[in-house]
């Protein structure tokens, strides 16, 4: 019924035709409202919004929209803080409208924006922006990192309690936290940034005013208020799993908060991004585990900036949990209000729609009652609790902190209807006022000095530098920090405690000349102390500088050296890649060569192959010819023989005949011969010498003949008759004989063997006339060659004997298969072998191991 009521009254509400002194009165504040209105999809669509001024908008119902009918095609006045232009850009929006939100979250100012309007106005985009154009909040954490940089306290320090409120720890429990952390991260944590939102520094401006003595640190909740409820998406655990409700609950103080929430403490811009998308990354999850959408929902991220004073001495946080301040910045992105029967939802949308309809509702009446109460200074009850964004900001609205909205709107004629309430509800906002936020100076109220940091960092930085070697000779006087005491007493003089007051100032005021004055004396004296230091330094500066100057030109000597040996170097360096450039040629010749030369030698063994080729060819083709020579030869010899044999007997019986017929006349030689003792081939020894005369003569011819054909005659004295001629020999063998085996063996029948002549009487007897010494030994071929040397034994007048030597025989044997070429001696032997055989009338095959006979005259 309320409600009902509530929304008749905001249809009624018109531009404020109020006036506007009443409000804004010095400690309170209104809620500012700005409008931004996004550039047009199509170029065909209409605006329904036109930009009147830079505060005003003029609505234009366009005739498709239900206001049209209703209201009689009436034009409505808005009036904003400031209105946006769709040009306009995102950091145009934080300046305006977060900084001063930032700036007041630093100085311990709570803070609340909201963005409110219909679906695809522009709401998410001007929050969070895109990769291109960061929006609100990652400007205002970028600004806050760049501004407290360097005064963040160590991690942990601050702890929430879980109460909404925050412990203060010692270092010592904070470093074991840390190093808990440490742990935790290394079992694997996920990295969840976007470094597209990562501005560059010099983009980040930087907040003044902030206080230095204080320590700060940044703690960042994300939640989500979908269909009433309240879910945690920083919660641990795995971002499939399913989110629990959350519990808006009341602290100590009575401010309203989300019980049991994920409060994370933040180091850098960096690390807020990575947590913003890690609860984005949730929100989205969840969403699709309910089949919902982002925009059905409103999303809170709350930055919460702590600090503390650090103690007198400037080093570490009061460790007392009252010195502590708490300001808090939420940026809060209100589900896109829609009418149901526009959207036609049914089911779950339906549901969906109609609790984001009854949130912002409540939203309305809420600022509805607010606005009636501070305007009638009424007491109604405000509804805080009928929703959870309402609830949650109940004390922003009671008097907490700044609280901005901005009105997203698209101009598009569509929306006119929507945007038309979007634009009656900033209207009414803009009229609720907040009390200002009071901010009380600790450190002051419990007379702590300013600049307590700034001095404990000159001091140890003074310290180090005097701790360095280059100070030591310095005399040091750490434990005296220079001040001239407290504070001054209170002034204030009142009546009954003026004598007091007085009195106690005039003793501070005396203790402090007198420390004035022993500061002066201890200045003059460190003042004259410094002077004289300073004119030892320098003078040991204009010897350094000296020696300097004298360094100076050996280093330019040296330089001069070093450019020469440099330039030798390269000079040698340019020689060597010269030489090791001939070196390669000459490589690559030699190499040439050795390939040609195995080239040829190649060739060279492949010719010697073919030529050991075709001789074997020849020397069997020769051989073949050879032994058929050889064998026509033999045919040709023997026919010889027997027509020179018929010849001979023919002749002899002529001549036989001629001397029987010669015989008939000369009957007085009385011998005959009968012509059957002859037989063809014998020696007519048995005929009467006239009848052998011409034989002999014949037979003188025909070894004329012979020794005409090249036949060698046989020296008689060294027929084998002779060497074995009965006569007694002395064969005097000195070696055991290696048997010959062969026909031409000389055997000599009556004679003496004897391995040795050591007995006079071996040679120099009766039976003994005739010597031979038989040696055997290899030739140079490795052939066996036997010798006999042959003499006739001549007695001598003592009694003795002496061999004269008269004969000497050569025995020789060789392999015609080895492959060693004969000797020309051997060549010749070889010759006189054939006419030997021929000689003989025996003419055996050539054997592989062929007898040679061969006599040598010794005279
Ligand atoms: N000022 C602008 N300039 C450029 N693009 C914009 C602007 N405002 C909105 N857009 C674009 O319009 C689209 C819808 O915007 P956005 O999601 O911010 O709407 P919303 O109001 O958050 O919608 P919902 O209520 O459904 O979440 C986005 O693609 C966004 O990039």
């Amino acid at each position: 019924m309320k409600s009902a009521k509530s929304r008749t009254r905001l249809n009624d509400m018109r531009t404020p035709s109020r006036s506007k002194q009443n409000l804004y009165q010095g400690d309170r504040d209104p809620v500012h409202v700005y409008c931004r209105l996004r550039p047009m999809q199509n170029d065909n669509d209409n605006s329904c919004i036109n930009i009147l001024s830079p505060t005003t908008v003029l609505m234009v119902p366009p005739p498709t929209a239900l206001a049209y009918r209703n209201e009689n095609s009436k034009t409505m006045k808005y009036t904003f803080k400031e209105v946006f232009p769709p040009n306009s850009n995102q950091q145009e929006i934080f300046d305006k409208v977060a900084y001063p939100l930032v700036d007041g979250l630093i100085k311990g100012k709570n803070g609340l924006l909201f963005t409110y309007g219909v679906t695809g106005s522009g709401k998410t985009f001007t929050m969070t922006g895109d990769t291109q154009n960061c929006g609100i909040l990652p400007r205002c954490l970028n600004v806050i990192f760049k501004t407290i940089n360097d005064l963040q306290a160590h991690k942990y320090i601050f702890k929430p309690d879980r109460m909404n409120m925050f412990d203060v720890q010692t270092e010592a429990e904070a470093m074991l936290e840390r190093q808990k952390e440490l742990h935790k991260f290394r079992s694997g944590r996920k990295n969840n940034s976007n470094p597209d939102l990562v501005m560059s520094n010099t983009d980040i401006s930087k907040v003044d005013g902030v206080i230095e003595d204080n320590q700060y640190a940044v703690f960042v909740t994300y939640i989500e208020i979908y269909n009433n409820s309240v879910f945690d998406l920083l919660e641990e655990g795995p971002p499939s799993k399913s989110l629990s409700t959350k519990m808006i609950r009341e602290d100590a103080s009575h401010k309203m908060y989300v019980h049991n929430v994920t409060e994370v403490e933040i180091k850098s811009a960096e690390e807020a991004f990575e947590t913003f998308y890690l609860g984005l990354k949730r929100k989205r999850m969840a969403h699709t585990n309910l089949n919902a959408e982002s925009s059905r929902s409103h999303s809170v991220f709350t930055i919460r900036l702590v600090q503390a004073p650090v103690d007198e001495v400037g080093e570490a946080v009061i460790q007392k949990k009252e010195f502590i301040t708490i300001s808090q910045l939420s940026l809060v992105d209100l589900a896109g209000s829609e009418r149901t029967n526009r959207t036609q939802n049914t089911g779950d949308r339906l549901r969906e729609a109609s609790n984001i309809n009854k949130s912002l509702m409540t939203l309305r009446t809420c600022l509805e009652m607010l606005r009636e109460n501070q305007l009638n200074s009424a007491k109604n009850k405000v509804p805080y609790r009928e929703s959870r964004i309402t609830h949650l900001f109940k004390n922003f609205f009671e008097g907490e902190g700044q609280v901005r909205m901005i009105v997203c709107a698209n101009p598009r004629a569509e929306d006119y209807d929507e945007t038309l309430q979007v634009m009656r509800f900033a209207e009414m906002a803009a009229e609720v006022e907040v009390a200002k936020p009071q901010i009380t100076d600790i450190a002051a109220s419990i007379g702590l000095m300013s600049g307590r940091r700034k001095a404990n960092r000159l001091f140890n930085m003074a310290r180090d530098k005097l701790e360095k070697a280059e100070a030591k000779d310095l005399e040091l006087d750490l434990g005296l920090v220079y001040s001239l005491g407290p504070d001054f007493p209170s002034l204030e003089l009142n009546s009954s405690q003026a004598a007091h007051i007085t009195k106690e100032l005039m003793a501070h005021l005396e203790m402090r000349i007198n420390r004035r004055e022993t500061l002066r004396r201890t200045l003059a004296l460190k003042d004259e102390k410094f002077r004289s230091a300073l004119l030892e330094l320098q003078k040991e500066v204009l010897e350094l500088r000296s020696e300097n100057a004298s360094l100076n030109a050996q280093l330019s000597t040296e330089k001069r050296r070093n450019h020469a040996f440099e330039e030798r170097l390269t000079r040698s360096e340019n020689e060597v890649i010269n030489y090791q450039k001939k070196l390669t040629e000459m490589t690559e010749y030699s190499s040439s060569l050795k390939r040609e030369m195995q080239e040829k030698d190649l060739l060279l063994n492949q010719n010697k192959l073919d030529k050991a080729k075709q001789k074997k060819l020849l020397e069997r083709k020769y051989q073949h010819k050879m032994a058929a020579e050889h064998e026509k030869a033999k045919e040709i010899i023997s026919e010889k023989e027997r027509l020179e044999n018929a010849n001979e007997e023919k002749e002899n019986r002529l001549r036989i005949i001629e001397n029987a017929l010669k015989g008939e006349k000369h009957l007085d030689t009385g011998a005959q011969t009968s012509v059957r003792d002859f037989t063809p081939g014998s020696t007519p020894r048995a005929l009467p010498a006239h009848l052998l005369s011409p034989f002999i003569a014949q037979s003188k011819d025909s070894q004329t003949s012979r020794s005409r054909r090249g036949v060698a005659i046989a020296n008689p004295r060294h027929r084998r008759s002779l060497s074995a001629d009965g006569k007694g020999w002395v064969e005097h063998a000195p070696n055991k004989l290696v048997p010959m085996g062969t026909v031409m063996k000389p055997s000599i029948g009556n004679s003496k063997l004897v391995n040795k002549l050591t007995n006079v009487k071996d040679i120099a007897n009766t039976k003994t006339s005739k010597y031979c010494l038989i040696s055997q030994e290899q030739d140079t071929d490795g052939e066996l060659e036997t010798k006999l040397y042959k003499g006739d034994i001549v007695p001598t007048c003592g009694g003795g004997a002496q061999v004269i030597f008269n004969d000497v025989e050569m025995l020789k044997q060789f392999s015609p298969t080895n492959e060693r070429e004969p000797s020309s001696n051997r060549t010749s032997g070889c010759a006189r072998h054939s006419g030997k055989r021929r000689d003989t009338g025996c003419s055996p095959p050539p054997t592989p191991s062929t007898v040679k006979k061969q006599r040598v005259d010794d005279d």
